[in-house]
This record gives structure tokens, sequence and C-alpha cells, in this order.
């Protein structure tokens, strides 16, 4: 997939603009706070909804305004134009999304539309953070490549698993008072957890299926990123490796109800990373992570092409000062390579100046507050390409 015309409307500081990105590479540079990551705020606007940077919609909505919008024309390969609208409105916490005409009442229908990768300095917490971004990374992957298996039953996992918290929490209440109470939920309790091995030991399969197939390109792209070794991924399923889930769960429900909450199953999910067995976080430096996480989501990106012929579009944010010059050219040389389309901000244009091939179609917009001259030179040796304005409004 590609976005051929991005148009905005009041998403953090972008008054109004529209612009023709190119289907590959496409470098937003300009200085500190002059919104280049607000552009691709409005990229994942249009493909999920929300921001990226908040679970709030305050802050996306430009000040004093009373919503945003963003529209794209995403060509898909092979078929035609979708005409996709998404707009925020700061008085509703519900969403507008417009598809082709059609009104969607879901962001997991959008998703499938703009299937999105996002670089950016907080990517960091992929290693750095809880199990849960973990799982959301995994289970992007795993809603993308199985969307159709994927979706029925991870809504019945949650359904089910929602059912047997709130049994557990009645059971921690009642079980200082009432005898003849916690019988009946325990009784209620064998029910619900047939249903929730069943959904979990599925949700599990897939996630393991998709795991086994990632692992080896993770492997291959972080061979081309560095020479690092020694980095093993493994995938925790979320309870023992020797037990069944029905095991597990019979064996701890005491505890469960105790404490009002699911110890185990597939909510506690993982995927650990090592280096010769210490975690990656205790012993890789800041930029040697960096390089991990970002094979983590490059090798996302192949195997979705790899296994549904589509691309998903790249947001790489500040890629320069996270990166030094041969890591941050391996990179470069990787996405153009995908031949997927990317978005890419740096301060400094020369920072990403060497950094493709002469015959890859870059695209250079300078954004700033205000105008800007039309015609630039972009690098040497290039053809004179024009560098698009970016007009955004003087606060
Ligand atoms: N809701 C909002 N309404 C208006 N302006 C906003 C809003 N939210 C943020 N801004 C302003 O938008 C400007 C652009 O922010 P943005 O994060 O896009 O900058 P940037 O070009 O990525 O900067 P940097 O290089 O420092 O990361 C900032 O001055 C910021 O204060």
């Amino acid at each position: 997939m590609t976005i051929h015309k991005l148009m905005v409307k009041d998403i953090r500081n972008l008054e109004s603009l529209t612009i023709q990105p190119s289907p590959f590479i496409n470098i937003l540079y300009g200085l500190n706070g002059s919104g280049k990551t607000s552009v691709l705020e409005a990229i994942y606007l249009l493909g999920l909804a929300r921001s990226f940077r908040s679970n709030r919609v305050k802050p996306v909505i430009r000040r004093d305004q009373p919503k945003c919008t963003v529209f794209g024309q995403v060509r898909h390969s092979g078929s035609a134009m979708l005409n996709i609208g998404v707009s925020r409105a700061l008085q509703d916490e519900n969403f507008q999304i417009r598809v082709s005409g059609e009104n969607l009442r879901s962001t997991s229908e959008l998703a499938q539309h703009l299937p999105l990768q996002l670089i950016n300095p907080d990517t960091f917490q992929l290693l750095e953070g809880s199990p849960k971004e973990r799982r959301q990374f995994l289970d992007w992957g795993v809603f993308h490549v199985k969307q159709r298996d994927f979706i029925p039953l991870w809504k019945r996992l949650q359904k089910t698993l929602k059912q047997r918290n709130s049994l557990l929490r009645h059971g921690r209440m009642s079980s200082s008072i009432n005898r003849s109470v916690l019988g009946q939920i325990r009784a209620e309790l064998l029910v619900w957890d047939a249903e929730l091995v069943k959904a979990s030991e599925s949700v599990h399969q897939l996630r393991q299926e998709y795991f086994e197939q990632l692992a080896p390109v993770f492997h291959e792209v972080l061979g081309q990123l560095t020479n690092l070794e020694g980095i093993k991924l493994s995938y925790y399923r979320g309870w023992d490796r020797v037990r069944s889930f029905a095991e597990v769960l019979a064996e701890g429900v005491e505890r469960d109800i105790q404490s009002g909450f699911s110890h185990s199953g597939p909510q506690r999910a993982d995927i650990r990373v090592k280096m010769d067995g210490i975690n990656a976080i205790d012993i890789l430096s800041r930029g040697q992570l960096k390089l991990v996480v970002c094979a983590l989501k490059l090798a996302q990106g192949l195997l979705f092409y790899q296994k549904t012929g589509k691309q998903c579009v790249f947001l790489v944010d500040d890629l320069p000062s996270e990166l030094d010059a041969p890591h941050r050219k391996a990179l470069c040389s990787i996405l153009q390579n995908m031949k997927s389309q990317v978005f890419i901000t740096c301060v400094e244009q020369s920072a990403l100046s060497d950094c493709w091939l002469p015959e890859v179609n870059v695209k250079v917009f300078h954004v700033k507050q205000g105008r800007l001259e039309a015609n630039e030179q972009i690098y040497p040796g290039r053809e004179i390409r024009q560098a698009e304005s970016l007009e955004i409004e003087h606060e």
C-alpha cells in the first residue's frame, strides 16, 4: 500500500496541507518544532484513527479547533485507489472513519487498509517496556498476516477472560463471607475455563506460528544492520512449557481467586530477547538496542510482504539522532530495498543525503512554519528535484 495523496486539517500545528508523496522514500526535514512529527501523526491517524503519542485525542487536534481530519488516497497493489477519511472531534470520544464512501465502525477494519510500522524514539519501549508492548507487536503481525482467523479468536479470548476475571473478583470478595457462593463460583469457573482453554490454545498457536516465521527474518535483517552476534529471540506463551493450559488453570485456581485475576494465559505472553543468555536490555548499548528494535520492525514489514504480497508504510521519526552514520546508512539501504513507502524525518537534510541509490524515487519536503521557496537542489550529484514545502500556519 502507498499513500498517493494526503490532506491534513488541524492536526497539531498543521492547519491545512496537501502533499503527494513519493511511493518510496519521503524525507521530511526542518527545524525543531516545525511539524515533521505532526505529519507522521497525521498518517498514523489515517491508519489507526489514534495518536502514537497520546491515548487522548485532545493533543492531536490543533489548539482551539473543535476537530481534526485527515484524508488519504491509498493505492493497493494491483487494485483501485481507496479514499480514506478519518476525523476526530474534541467533544466526542468516537471517531468518524470513511473508506470509499462507507462508514466504518471499527479501527481494526481501518487498520487492514493501511498497515503501518512506526520507528521513533519511543520504540525503545518494545524492549525496555512491559510485555504488553511485545504482545502488541506480535499481535500486529498475527492480525495482519492471519486476519480472518485471528480477529474472532482474539475477541472470544478477551470476552472469556473478562468473564473469568469478574468471577474471580466475585470469588475473592465472597471467600471470607459465604462458602456456598464460593462453591457456586468454582462451578461456574469450570465452565468458563473450558472455553478459555480453547480460545487460549488457538491464539497461542497462531502467535507461535507467526513467531517461528518472524524469527529467521529478524536474524537476517539484524545481520544486514549490524554485526552484533549472539542475539536470540524466544516466545513465551503465557504459561509454562511442560503442562497444558487446562492443568495450569486447575492448579492455580485458588491463587487466582485469592488475587482476583488470572495469573497465567495468553494475556501474559511475551517475546524475550537475550544476548548470550542475558536479557538484551541489561547488556546492549542504547544504540544496539535501537538496532534490535529496528530489525524487529523491519522484519515484520518484510514478513508481511512475503506472506500477503502487500507492503506496509514505514514512519521513521528522528532517525539520525538515534543512530551513527554507518548504521543509519544500513537501515536506509534495507528500507529502500524493501520498496515500501517510507516517511522519514530529520532536522538537517544532509543527515540523510548520502543514503539512497540514485535511481530511488526520493521526495524531499521542507517543513517550516511559513512558506518556502519551491525549487531546491536536493543532493549533490542527483538531478534537481523539487522540494515541496509544507505550508504550516505560523503559531
Ligand atoms: N495540539 C496542538 N496545536 C497546535 N500546536 C501544537 C499542538 N501540539 C503540538 N503543537 C506544536 O506543533 C509544533 C510541531 O511539533 P512536532 O512534534 O511536529 O515538531 P517536529 O518538527 O517533529 O520537532 P522536533 O524536531 O523537535 O521533533 C510544536 O511547536 C508543538 O508545540
